[in-house]
């Protein structure tokens, strides 16, 4: 039997906004196939052998929850997440933890976190936060769907001239309100400002990253499709409402 062993990073503290539920996503839709998904919760303090999983996950969290783990990633984490990311580890990183991954996260109000540099990128906190739900189309190397999902953040993300973004903004700030980029896509690194959380309105991004963590561990691996009209309903919902400006936004 076919298996993922999922690592959710950091549940305690990185935890706004529902994004376990994305772990509660993968697993069904994994299970739904006939595929194991074994869950491993790994948070401060606990030491685990991060080479041993397939796919991991890190949700979002306050600018002083960043600060807290910050201890834990120099203790060690930190290098075992950044190999794992040069492994071709698939890892979803949503806002708090998607800043994580990048070189550094300056908040607003002046501390400066330095984080993994995983990937190149960094963060810098605004005075005005970006709030609202949003969408964005994913680049075809990411599987070129439509993503709906809920931004909340003062940090502006900036990707480094050699790295390529999640997707392009269609209505929202997406990672700095500037230039039309959302997220990144670095290797099988994912990152995205998108709480809510992304998945289960999003079957189809969530079935991208299960493959690439299976295709990864097994070679070539086809996931057969699922009855998605409920999944599909919602996420066409949320974007028409985006698209015509009706969804809630702060802007
Ligand atoms: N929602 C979040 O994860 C917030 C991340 C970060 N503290 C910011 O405000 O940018």
């Amino acid at each position: 039997m076919s298996e993922l062993k999922i690592c959710h990073l950091y549940p305690e503290v990185l935890n706004l906004y529902g994004d376990r539920g994305n772990i509660l996503c993968m697993t069904k839709r994994l299970q739904w196939r006939g595929i194991r998904a074994e869950v491993a919760r790994v948070g401060i303090g606990d030491r685990a052998s991060l080479a041993d999983f397939d796919l991991f996950f890190i949700g979002g969290g306050q600018d002083f929850e960043q600060e807290v783990l910050l201890e834990d990633l120099k203790a060690g984490k930190g290098e075992e997440i950044r190999a794992a990311v040069r492994d071709g580890k698939t890892f979803l990183t949503i806002c708090g933890g998607y800043q994580m991954m990048g070189h550094y996260y300056q908040t607003h109000d002046g501390v400066k976190c330095e984080f993994l540099g995983a990937a190149d990128f960094y963060t810098v906190g605004g005075d005005k936060r970006m709030i609202g739900n949003y969408a964005f189309a994913l680049g075809e190397d990411s599987g070129g769907s439509t993503v709906v999902g809920f931004e909340n953040h003062s940090g502006r993300t900036y990707l480094g001239d050699g790295v390529k973004p999640l997707g392009k903004v269609i209505r929202g700030f997406g990672n700095n309100g500037e230039d039309g980029t959302e997220g990144i896509h670095d290797r099988n690194l994912f990152g995205s400002y998108s709480h809510g959380p992304i998945l289960p309105k999003n079957p189809e991004f969530c079935d991208f990253l299960l493959e690439t963590a299976l295709c990864r561990k097994y070679g070539a691996f086809q996931l057969e499709p699922l009855q998605d009209g409920f999944e599909k309903a919602a996420h066409d919902s949320v974007l028409e409402k985006v698209e015509n400006g009706t969804a809630g936004r702060d802007d």
